[in-house]
């Protein structure tokens, strides 16, 4: 398995690092079967998996449940998992004790969390208590309702400055890497070579050191709405759709099973269960 100390190594050789959500044991065994650098339990799973309209009902419960899972289907990869909304502000006793069962419950090697300001102090005790940190900065879901939407950050000078001294902030807090979301590729440019440790992209162009992108929007699967970002790489939905309506269709004519999807019993006994009266119809 990958280490914090070899993405450090693949920025420092500019070697991209290939990074993609995964919720479920299937999810996981195919990421890790791909060749995937790290995989993200994200809190986007309240969205693609729960059906959720925003993370922030997202609990820690379900973010230990899907990362053990997760863990089971991808044994040698370096698992990041998102501490969800209002899970690492309350105390630093909260924050340390939802990164423990995360970690020793459910077997992340590393956990996210979104924001700077005193979400810094965070980021800091948790790296000193031997908890790798991931920071999420540029468009953080979490504040969706303070940021009004889904939209990119940093477009102005003053946001842009403040997202680069936030950056650097981080860093220096301990973080070991960086996801930037939604900011444009020429601030991504700025902050990848202002920090020293490796800056993963989504929808902040070709300069990240590394790019995540969500599992269900890369394979198209129940996504409705695509953000510019995304490259959606298949249509699984498509497929999944027409082999649902196929099997409905077959049931409904008795079409489906067929003999070679059915069990039989031999004739004998099938003979004594009827006590005598085996009927040929029994045997069709
Ligand atoms: N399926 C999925 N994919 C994601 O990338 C994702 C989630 N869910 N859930 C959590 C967050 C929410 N994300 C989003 C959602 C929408 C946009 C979006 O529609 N953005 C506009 C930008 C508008 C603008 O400011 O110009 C876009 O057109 O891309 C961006 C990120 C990223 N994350
Ligand atoms: C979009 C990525 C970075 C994320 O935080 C998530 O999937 O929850
Ligand atoms: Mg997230």
């Amino acid at each position: 398995m990958k280490t914090t100390k070899d993405f450090q190594k693949m920025k420092d050789k500019n070697e991209a690092i290939a990074m993609m959500t995964a919720y479920d044991y299937p999810s996981a065994k195919l990421t890790e079967k791909s060749g995937m650098d790290m995989i993200l339990v994200g809190d986007s799973l309240g969205m693609t998996v729960l059906g959720y309209d925003s993370t922030v009902p997202v609990t820690i419960d379900d973010m230990v449940l899907h990362t053990k899972a997760v863990r089971r289907g991808a044994k040698d990869t370096f698992t990041v998992t998102d501490l969800p909304f209002m899970t690492y502000h309350i105390s630093e006793e909260t924050t340390l004790r939802n990164a423990s069962r995360l970690l020793q419950e459910a077997g992340a090697q590393a956990v996210k969390l979104e924001g700077a300001g005193s979400v810094l102090s965070m980021i800091s005790r948790l790296t000193s208590a031997g908890v790798p940190v991931m920071a999420h900065l540029g468009l953080t879901p979490q504040s969706v309702g303070v940021l009004g939407g889904y939209k990119v950050q940093g477009k102005k000078a003053e946001e842009a400055e403040q997202l680069l001294q936030d950056a650097k902030a981080a860093e220096k807090a301990g973080a070991f890497a960086l996801v930037l979301e939604c900011v444009p590729k020429q601030l991504t440019g700025l902050i990848v070579e202002t920090l020293s440790i490796p800056v993963i992209g989504i929808g902040a162009g070709a300069k990240a050191d590394g790019q995540v992108l969500v599992y269900h929007d890369v394979i198209g699967y129940g996504s409705e709405h695509l953000p510019k970002f995304v490259k959606q790489y298949a249509n699984v939905q498509d497929t999944i759709e027409e082999a649902l309506h196929q099997y409905v269709s077959e049931v409904k004519d008795s079409r489906f099973p067929e003999d070679q999807h059915t069990f039989t019993m031999d004739e004998d006994t099938l003979t004594h269960l009827y006590g005598g009266k085996n009927e040929r119809h029994y045997n069709d």
